[in-house]
């Protein structure tokens, strides 16, 4: 990490600006790029944004009543976006919808579809909307959730999500789209599965990545940590992690532990005013703000988090060869790879681009 005060910014035809609150393919100006829940009724779209966005316990969702309208709502956090609710009993390709104001400009397209239902039907509507979105909006990421799996047997579930994969490409190699940007995940609003699937989702759309990648191998390498998640707190979504792999396991112990952080926090804490005169700093690299560092045992395991800013924190996962000596070393290496992320979003690029 000493080696890399200042790191590389991708090559990109595009200023760098996502870190404004607005996503590559959102519309210059308006800020907030969208992603769309998509499905059949009852599918499970108002559960998933109500427990990822607004904190609901997965119980509480049988309470939720039948979406009729399209339901916008922006989140404010790491960056401000939309998410749109649209009720599955709607043909949003008929001339009565304004087919331009729903489908321009969408980050991605999460289409829901519930494997404990026969689902023959919502692979149709699935194949169907990809292939008229193919035509007119060829770059839009198409992410489909095989979602409630947790009421499955893994044989039935694996089964299951095969047999849908395998549908929809036949149907889109079958009209010639073979290199279509779909993807598949497993996920339940009872475990940590949607908050992954989300992670990626919402990955996809950054287009520093790879450079936030490089720079945690680096932390993690330098500091023999065995994984780096960097969390937007408020939705436990991770923006970045390391390229070692993945696996829930590590994702669930991190994500657990800012529940914990929350919680104190939410006790403790208080609203800071900005001061006079100053704007309030709401980006990546805002070393100014007070920051709250923590090295704590579970298990195994030693757990280590540095609040980046108001809306990300960084978490690292290490094994037991006494890192508490080492913490001297891991503070300095996380205060470098902080200075890094300042490089990656300049903070004059981001005044600039602030919304006044
Ligand atoms: N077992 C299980 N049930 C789920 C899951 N997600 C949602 N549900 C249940 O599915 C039912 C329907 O969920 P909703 O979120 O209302 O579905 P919707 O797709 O928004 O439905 P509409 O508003 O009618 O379009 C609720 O009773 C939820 O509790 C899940 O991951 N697992």
């Amino acid at each position: 990490m000493e080696d890399l005060p200042d790191a590389d910014t991708p090559p990109t035809d595009m200023p760098p600006r996502y870190h404004t609150g607005r996503l590559p393919n959102s519309k210059a100006g308006d800020g907030k790029p969208r992603l769309l829940l998509m499905g059949q009724r009852r599918s499970g779209k108002s559960s998933i944004s109500s427990v990822v966005f607004h904190k609901l316990p997965p119980g509480e969702t049988l309470y939720l009543e039948t979406t009729t309208h399209i339901k916008k709502e922006s989140m404010h956090s790491f960056m401000d976006f939309q998410v749109w609710d649209l009720p599955g009993q709607f043909n949003y390709f008929d001339p009565e919808f304004d087919v331009e104001n729903i489908f321009d400009e969408i980050g991605a397209l999460i289409w829901v579809i519930d494997a404990q239902d026969e689902y023959l039907e919502a692979i149709g509507r699935l194949n169907q909307t990809i292939l008229n979105l193919q035509s007119r909006y060829p770059s839009i990421n198409i992410e489909v959730f095989v979602h409630k799996v947790d009421g499955l047997s893994e044989d039935y579930k694996s089964d299951t999500f095969r047999d849908i994969i395998q549908r929809v490409q036949d149907e889109l190699s079958d009209h010639g789209y073979e290199n279509a940007p779909v993807s598949f995940y497993q996920t339940s609003i009872y475990d940590h599965s949607i908050f992954e699937a989300f992670s990626k989702v919402i990955q996809k759309l950054i287009p520093q990545l790879p450079t936030l990648e490089a720079l945690l191998n680096s932390l993690c390498a330098a500091c023999r940590i065995e994984k780096a998640y960097l969390f937007d707190i408020m939705s436990k979504i991770y923006i970045a992690t390391d390229t070692s792999p993945t696996d829930i396991g590590s994702y669930e112990i991190c994500s657990d532990y800012i529940d914990v952080v929350i919680d104190i926090s939410e006790i403790y804490g208080w609203d800071r005013p900005a001061e006079e005169g100053k704007k309030e700093l709401i980006e990546t690299g805002n070393n100014d703000a007070e920051s709250l560092i923590t090295m704590e045992r579970k298990g195994n395991n030693y757990l280590y988090l540095r609040e980046i800013n108001k809306y990300l924190a960084l978490i690292c996962l290490m094994g037991d060869d006494s890192p508490q000596d080492k913490k001297s070393i891991i503070d300095y290496n996380v205060g470098v790879f902080q200075a890094a992320l300042k490089q990656v979003f300049p903070r004059a690029d981001r005044e600039q681009l602030q919304p006044e």
